[in-house]
């Protein structure tokens, strides 16, 4: 059946808002229309009755965007479902306006074999929410030993090989990862932590850490990985996405491996712009993630990073943790924060409502942009592109409610925020997979 968004705030190419009708046909955009063109456009004359059916929703001139792609979460399946699964996972993606999402194999059993990828693409499947495109591993069991079967995962459906979680430690593991990668015109996608300069610290090097009398996880643990595989990259050719960036350092060094034509992108998480170690309220470990939260200068470079490109996209690096586990104190539970149900309305709140950013510029690091740096087919509102489409109430304002998430994890620190700009419904494949007011 076809179906009709009337009524809907688009942004076009300029970036200025429209009001325009969405037609949705076999799960495709079919047309974008201005409002008030009337129906007569939409359907051919002579058409049947059932070519006549269409079912009608009125945005009522909220904004409809392409769904948004995150292309760093983490979904626990197989062998952490009492963290979160792929059903809960992807319930709450969708509720936070995300229609494509690609999970990291630090699963059990690891990501690093065909079988594995194969159940996450079912699971996905099965739960008829997001799209959800698996990674596999760079290394058997994510242990940087011995380089899994790139080619076999390649071909049961991995997207691009990772060992997120860990870093890569061996130069020449991660060298012959690369060489591999590009030989299959597939993408290194690195958890940049160099281990020996980290032992067990649980927070930045910096005033919290001071304050508290903890050990600190130095900025070079991660931008010495990212200088490294800068010229891993240039040296094999291979594409290099950065996790996770958190330092002024690893921005400048992307930033000038960019201006020399190397083949490396980055992503950065909302938690990573909105929060730096000094906002942090004490010793609760729904404030551990890692990277951890830097120094507002770090915040500030990054900010600066994702504005003039150097940092292609924002991901949520969603990490679902138990609350016992989160319950163990800042320096035994583990690193993860929950993403999914909070970025959106965050980062319009924190820098679109107060003009920083317009609209647009969000929109696009959240869907345009890693859509290119993937190659997905998806993340364009455009006619031929796969209906995956997310609507939000840019007025409505809530304060977030860690009980009311669709996700298994609680872990987040954003409790209490007041935000605006929540996602309402979400189609995907014209399906529509969420809906406000259809929510218990
Ligand atoms: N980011 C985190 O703090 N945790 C992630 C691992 C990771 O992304 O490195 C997790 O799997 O919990
Ligand atoms: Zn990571
Ligand atoms: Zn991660």
């Amino acid at each position: 059946m076809k179906q009709l968004i009337m009524n809907a705030s688009v942004l076009n190419e300029q970036g200025e808002a429209e009001l325009k009708s969405i037609l949705i046909a076999d799960g495709k955009i079919a047309a974008i229309v201005n409002e008030g063109s009337g129906l007569s456009v939409l359907i051919p004359e002579g058409a049947s009755e059932k070519e006549r059916h269409i079912e009608k929703i009125d945005a009522q001139g909220k904004l409809v965007i392409p769904g948004l792609i995150d292309m760093h979460v983490h979904l626990r399946e197989p062998g952490f479902e009492y963290k979160e699964t792929i059903a809960t996972g992807s319930r709450a993606a969708v509720k936070g306006g995300f229609t494509t999402i690609a999970c990291m194999p630090n699963t059990r059993p690891v990501t690093d074999n065909v079988d594995t990828v194969q159940l996450v693409l079912k699971k996905g499947e099965e739960a008829g929410l997001a799209k959800v495109l698996p990674y596999a591993a760079i290394t058997k069991n994510e242990l940087g030993r011995e380089l899994t079967d790139f080619e076999a995962l390649k071909a049961a459906g991995a997207i691009g090989f990772t060992d997120d979680g860990v870093g890569v430690q061996s130069a020449q593991m991660m060298k012959d990862a690369m060489a591999r990668a590009k030989a299959l015109d597939m993408p290194v996608i690195a958890h940049c932590e160099d281990n020996t300069l980290v032992e067990g610290a649980a927070v930045t090097d910096g005033e919290f850490a001071k304050r508290h009398g903890l050990k600190g996880i130095p900025n070079e643990s991660e931008a010495i990985h990212v200088g490294r595989d800068i010229l891993l990259s240039e040296a094999t050719g291979a594409h290099y996405h950065v996790c996770h960036v958190s330092t002024e350092q690893s921005v400048r060094l992307i930033r000038h491996a960019k201006s020399f034509g190397i083949k490396v992108t980055a992503e950065v998480c909302p938690h990573h712009l909105v929060l730096s170690d000094e906002d942090i309220p004490g010793l609760d470990a729904n404030w551990k993630m890692n990277p951890p939260l830097r120094s507002p200068r770090d915040v500030q470079a990054c900010i600066e990073g994702l504005e003039d490109g150097t940092i292609d996209m924002i991901v949520t690096d969603h990490a679902a943790h138990s609350e016992e586990e989160k319950a163990k104190g800042m320096e035994l539970a583990p690193f993860g924060i929950v993403g999914f149900e909070t970025a959106f309305p965050l980062l319009y709140t924190k820098f679109v409502a107060t003009g920083q950013w317009t609209l647009d510029f969000l929109v696009r690091r959240m869907t345009a942009d890693p859509a290119r740096v993937f190659r997905l087919n998806t993340g364009r509102l455009e006619e031929g592109a796969p209906a995956d489409l997310t609507m939000i109430d840019l007025e409505q304002e809530q304060a977030v409610d860690p009980q009311t998430f669709a996700s298994k994890g609680r872990n987040t620190p954003f409790t209490g925020w007041k935000l605006k700009g929540w996602p309402v419904k979400t189609w995907v494949d014209g399906k529509l997979v969420w809906s406000a007011d259809q929510a218990n």
